[in-house]
């Protein structure tokens, strides 16, 4: 109703309920044109769905648009048949209850396709486990066989169900499809035997002849050709370019094997499927007592070795019948006619209750065997309201069947419709409708209805004429308001009925139905003594020995028609009912086509305008006061944000602020009533202004909340990393001061155990204190050789310490030898030899030893004469000292050497000619002159000089 409200004014209102001219037929078109024009095929009455068929892809059954419609409010989406299906869902699984959506139409509106799409929305959103997948593609691969066996092209549609249908879809009470259950009604069995022009028989026979195999071909003793085939070329137009036969029969064989059919199953099915086209091509000629014979049994050959049956007795089925007398049978030969109404007869029953074998057989491949609380959604596909130029008992059937829906329709909706006014204690004047019970009366009544009259007629010893049939009716039911004969109507309506013909007044108009032919519908008692006999499995399983046996007559196919009607109202009576309502927009199914006067035809045919004027006929809107409170309470400053009392309070508050006036609305028990359009339009465009305030501060209000959000994760997540952190670090700390403590205990320990010899107990601290000691050490070497100092040790590093020591020394006095001059060494060498001469035996010695030894300041002087002077030369520093000393020695030779080897110094001996100069105190020289002479002599010359004379050397002293 919302998106409704809000598209009103672009594609027509989306509600037909919201219509100003609810009343005309002209404005429902008009709204369902402009609509259509703009590829808007559905449109809401209330909560029912109408649907025009678009005859084109509309690209609105994708997936997006599955998930968009998933659990969304009713009215909050445009009208689609994915609201209809998930509104059902999402009761079913809230209030665990059931539903059905019954899906009406005529041929071609779209019913089949809207039921497909309701099983994929279903198959694609509900939740799914594995295990039932298997359920869910059996209730979807149920479909195309389905199709197959009882779809066929007609005039109206290329794919039209010639059946109706109902189907249960299980669910468990999580939402999950488990299982399901289909129901068929009425398949159109005529159309076995004969098509109208531009028509087909059921899509398998051409799906067998175009994709079976050669060899399945060959073992049902058929031609590929249709045309070879009465029963599928009377339409002339076997061959159909919208179908593809050849891609259908892969896609039907494929469900097979989903759906459980076996070899043996596919064998006897398709079995009688061929027999039914040789029963077609079996041809009667007269023989000269004018009756029925087989000229070339070819064809029964075939059927006998299909069926498993004897070819004689059913040659004699076909060309004969059985008249019961009392006590005795009679076989009486068949005209031609009479022998292929009964061919014919005997196609149509094989092909019938094959099909309801078929239905049953998938029925017991979708069932779940869990008996265990489930609820479902029922999809009811059946045909529409039929009115052709020429009725028969089908559209008798379908029309019938029509009624009874409609009555159900008047119970659920139209009834409730005036149940809700008088339970919200609302006052209205109750709106006339048309209760079409008294139709249904007449077609079912027990004794007095039209079915019954049909079936005393079928029963009644002596023939049964169509004739017979009508002069029953007319004297039963010929009274009835809404029955018409030729001869009972007027002067008037008379011309428009045949003689053969009855008309009955529907609900949704006038039927004029076709006695003729009704009779042709029984297969004849030999034919089914045949049939019974069958070797064929599922023959056998559809014709019972025992209804051989039972001589009460089987029920007519009007009573079995009006039994299986009554129990599937049944089934839709306790469940909650969801209406979509198809409309085909025109005959030649063209796109964007609209065909006013067809369309208008189905509009009153499908009783929208009597339904929308029954939800109209009070008020056009209404809404419990929470959900009406909730859309419009930002109107009103009293309700918005947050009305706290109870919710009718808040709405009157709201509606007194917005200003309705009494007669625009009703207050009921738990909802608001608004009684036209107009009201609520301009409340909704109130609402429309106020949403962009709305949206703003909702924005803002989000976009805070999203910050906030964001923060407060940030936040938390920082906290948390703080956490962690402070956890690291104390962890780390406490392991640190673990790991000292331990050091600290284990050195106390070390440290008492320290003098043990080395143990666990003091091995740690015998090693720290090593390291510790050597690391000092570094800092207090001794840094040369004099210097006596030494690191004191602990007492366990005593012996290690006076090692190092010792090692130390011995490096530094190394250094200190490879550092010394040779002139220094000779200079020690000296020293050592005035040690070893004078330590401890010469004072001064001590103060001595500072004091370097020059070379220079010793040196010895001697003449090369032959005298036996030699001076030694002392340098001196201090001028008090005395000078050089001279002397005079014998052994002048030795007392040199052994001066000059003492010091290891030759250099050290002076050997003079002629003077020498000597010091004779600091500063002052004296002079030595040496001369040799035939005497020896020393004396000192007038110049003060000493003169040293040396004797002649013999040899030498000239
Ligand atoms: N919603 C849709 N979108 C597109 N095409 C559609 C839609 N509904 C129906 N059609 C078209 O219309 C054709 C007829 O539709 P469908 O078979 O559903 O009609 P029906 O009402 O079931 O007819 P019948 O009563 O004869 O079975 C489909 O084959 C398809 O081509």
């Amino acid at each position: 109703m919302e998106g409704a409200l809000t598209a009103r004014d672009k594609v027509g209102v989306q509600d037909f309920v919201l219509l100003d001219a609810y009343t005309s037929e002209s404005a429902f078109l008009d709204n369902l044109r402009k609509r259509f024009s703009e590829n808007l095929i559905y449109t809401y009455i209330g909560t029912l769905l109408v649907s025009v068929n678009p005859y084109q892809e509309l690209g609105i059954y994708t997936l997006s648009q599955m998930e968009l419609y998933q659990g969304v409010n009713f009215f909050e989406l445009p009208p689609h048949v994915y609201a209809i299906a998930d509104n059902a869902y999402r009761m079913m699984c809230s209030e665990l209850n059931n539903h059905f959506i019954l899906i009406s139409g005529e041929s071609g509106a779209g019913k089949t396709e809207a039921s497909k799409k309701i099983l994929q929305y279903f198959a694609v959103t509900c939740p799914m486990t594995e295990s039932l997948q298997v359920a869910r593609d059996r209730l979807l691969f149920s479909n195309p066989v389905l199709e197959a066996f009882g779809n066929a092209k007609t005039l109206r549609n290329d794919n039209s169900s010639r059946f109706g249908k109902y189907m249960d879809i299980q669910f468990d009470f999580k939402g999950i499809p488990v299982g399901g259950h289909i129901i068929s009604y009425l398949i159109e069995k005529s159309r076995v035997v004969y098509q109208n022009q531009g028509e087909r028989n059921f899509h398998i026979f051409y799906q067998l002849l175009e994709g079976g195999e050669e060899e399945l071909l060959a073992y049902l003793g058929l031609e590929r050709d249709p045309q070879l085939y009465k029963y599928l070329s009377q339409g002339r137009c076997a061959k159909e370019s919208s179908v593809n036969d050849k891609n259908d029969w892969k896609t039907v064989s494929n469900a097979f094997s989903v759906i459980d059919f076996t070899e043996d199953d596919l064998e006897n099915l398709f079995g009688i499927i061929a027999s039914v086209l040789h029963l077609g091509n079996i041809c009667f000629e007269e023989n000269q007592q004018g009756c029925a014979s087989v000229p070339d049994t070819h064809e029964i050959k075939w059927i006998a070795k299909l069926l498993g049956v004897d070819p004689w007795v059913l040659l004699e089925a076909l060309t004969h019948r059985k008249i019961e007398a009392k006590t005795e049978e009679v076989i009486c030969p068949l005209t031609l006619d009479l022998s292929a109404y009964a061919r014919d007869a005997m196609a149509k029953a094989v092909y019938g209750r094959t099909f309801t074998w078929l239905v049953n057989k998938i029925n017991s491949s979708l069932v779940n065997k869990d008996f265990t609380g489930k609820t479902v959604i029922g999809l009811l596909d059946i045909y529409g309201f039929e009115v052709f130029d020429k009725n028969g008992f089908e559209q008798f059937c379908i029309n019938y069947c029509n009624e009874k829906l409609q009555q159900l329709l008047i119970e659920r909706t139209l009834k409730a419709e005036q149940a809700e006014y008088e339970m919200e204690g609302i006052e209205w004047e109750p709106i006339q409708y048309f209760n079409n019970k008294i139709i249904c009366d007449l077609v079912e009544e027990r004794h007095k209805g039209i079915i019954s009259i049909l079936d005393e007629e079928c029963v009644r010893p002596g023939p049964a004429t169509d004739l017979s049939f009508l002069e029953r009716l007319e004297e039963k039911v010929g009274k009835h308001a809404h029955f018409e004969t030729r001869k009972l109507a007027g002067p008037k309506g008379r011309k428009k009925i045949g003689w053969m013909e009855f008309r009955l007044f529907h609900y949704a108009g006038e039927v004029t139905y076709c006695t003729r032919g009704e009779s042709s519908v029984v297969v004849t008692s030999l034919c089914l003594q045949v049939l019974c006999s069958s070797k064929n499995r599922i023959l056998k399983e559809c014709f019972l020995v025992a209804e051989l046996e039972n001589r009460r007559r089987a029920p007519t196919v009007g009573t079995q028609f009006k039994n299986s009607l009554s129990s599937l109202l049944e089934i839709l009576i306790s469940k909650e009912p969801s209406y979509i309502r198809c409309i085909k927009p025109n005959e030649r199914k063209e796109p964007s086509k609209f065909d006013d006067f067809l369309i208008r035809h189905q509009v009153k045919y499908l009783g929208l305008m009597e339904h929308l004027r029954v939800r109209r006929a009070g008020f056009a809107y209404r809404r419990k006061y929470e959900h009406f409170l909730q859309r419009y309470k930002s109107l009103c400053p009293d309700t918005w944000p947050h009305w706290h009392g109870p919710p009718e309070e808040g709405v009157e508050r709201l509606i007194k602020y917005i200003g309705y006036k009494p007669e625009e609305y009703k207050l009921g028990r738990t909802k608001i009533f608004i009684r036209f359009p107009r009201t609520l339009f301009a409340t909704e465009d109130a609402f429309e202004f106020s949403k962009h305030q709305l949206v703003a501060r909702i924005q803002a209000t989000y976009k805070c909340c999203l910050e906030r959000r964001a923060y407060m994760r940030k936040r938390q997540a920082a906290i948390t990393l703080e956490a962690h952190w402070r956890g690291a670090l104390a962890r780390t700390e406490a392991k640190r001061r673990k790991w000292a403590v331990q050091t600290v205990r284990k050195f106390i320990k070390g440290f008492i155990n320290r003098n043990r010899p080395l143990c666990p107990d003091n091995e740690e601290f015998i090693v720290f204190v090593r390291k510790n000691y050597i690391l000092n050490l570094r800092y207090h070497v001794p840094k040369n050789v004099l210097d006596k100092s030494w690191l004191r040790p602990p007492g366990i590093l005593g012996t290690a310490s006076d090692l190092l020591r010792k090692m130390c020394t011995r490096n530094l006095v190394r250094q200190y030898c490879r550092g010394i001059t040779a002139e220094r060494r000779a200079l020690m060498q000296e020293k050592v030899v005035t040690s070893e001469i004078f330590r401890g035996k010469k004072e001064g010695y001590a103060e001595s030893l500072n004091q370097p030894f020059a070379n220079s300041r010793i040196g010895v002087s001697t003449s090369s004469l032959s005298d036996g002077i030699l001076v030694i030369h002392v340098s001196q520093a201090d001028i008090k000292q005395k000078g050089d000393v001279i002397l005079q020695c014998e052994h002048v030779f030795e007392a040199v050497t052994k001066l000059a080897m003492l010091v290891k110094k030759d250099s050290l001996v002076n050997v003079v000619q002629g003077s020498l100069q000597f010091c004779i105190s600091p500063g002052k020289e004296g002079t030595i002159v040496f001369d040799t002479g035939p005497e020896e002599q020393i004396y000192k010359d007038k110049n003060g000089r000493l003169t040293v004379v040396s004797g002649w050397v013999w040899g030498r002293e000239a």
